[in-house]
């Protein structure tokens, strides 16, 4: 369970971007946080796994303030949490299997990942992910050789060799065609039910957050304005959560065929 109570985070002296935010995921749900650009959906992320340092209040994952880490314990609690980034962030000169492997950095020693020696049981675990998400083909591929929706699942699969306790997303789809969008949407959703992995997505498209995603938050100028099921995203919602912001800011982009109601 991911508890995060009282966040408060400030970029040097100006106002707090993050303001006093509470939000309980439980479970294997899908969850995505929409608002207009600024909002914090970012930062809410980054504060999560600390690539950004909290200002105040606590983030518990499965009871472990992560605040207060530091170093060994930071690195170990770092590890449990997932990140699938919106550039794929993979080392393209490095094969798929390579790439997925990373994500055991941590679990196991610097000569066998220098070496690549994985041990076996990574590589059996490496190949029923890759499998399940489709490009186990590709093991032996440079990453650079994939297209956009081979490589986000490809940065799936090193997150998920982490062995997370829940998997961040921050903006997964944002790089891709419509239709590959939703595949990974798609896969996100199917990843979160049988893994029973709690996934928190930062999105634009609201119509992919309404489709794929169990819960909606909405995010305004720092605070969480919205917490609900899809279904209870209605116009007056919508409304609060991107008054005066532009159209496309309330669905996916330019490519979005139907504009969020
Ligand atoms: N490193 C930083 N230093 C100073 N201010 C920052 C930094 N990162 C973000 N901000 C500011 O914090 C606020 C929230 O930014 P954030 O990126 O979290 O919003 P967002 O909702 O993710 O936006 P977008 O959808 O455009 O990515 C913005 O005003 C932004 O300018």
């Amino acid at each position: 369970m991911l508890k995060i109570t009282d966040l408060v985070k400030r970029y040097g002296s100006g106002d707090p971007v993050l303001k006093n935010l509470d939000l309980t995921i439980e479970g294997e749900s899908v969850v995505s946080i929409i608002g207009s650009s600024g909002a914090g959906k970012s930062t809410l992320l980054r504060c999560i796994n600390r690539l950004v340092e909290p200002t105040s209040g606590t983030i518990e994952l499965n009871g472990t303030d992560l605040t207060r880490l530091r170093g060994k314990n930071l690195r170990a609690a770092r590890r449990k949490i997932g990140m699938v980034f919106q550039g794929f962030n993979l080392v393209d000169r490095l094969t798929v299997m390579e790439n997925v492997q990373s994500g055991r950095l941590g679990y196991i020693s610097t000569w066998s990942a220098i070496t690549r020696r994985y041990p076996k049981q990574d590589i059996r675990r490496a190949y029923e992910l890759m499998e399940r998400v489709g490009i186990a083909h590709y093991a032996d591929t440079r990453a650079d050789q994939l297209s956009g929706g081979e490589r986000q699942r490809v940065g799936v699969v090193r997150a998920l060799m982490q062995e997370p306790d829940i998997l961040l997303a921050d903006e997964p789809t944002a790089s891709l065609d419509p239709k590959t969008s939703e595949q990974i949407m798609g896969l996100l959703r199917d990843l979160s039910r049988e893994l029973k992995l709690p996934v928190l997505i930062n999105i634009h498209n609201v119509n992919e957050a309404k489709e794929y995603t169990d819960r909606i938050v909405g995010m305004r100028y720092g605070r969480i304005i919205f917490d609900d099921k899809p279904a209870m995203l209605d116009p007056a919602a919508m409304e609060a959560i991107y008054a005066g912001s532009p159209h496309a800011d309330r669905s996916g982009g330019p490519d979005d065929k139907a504009a969020a109601s």
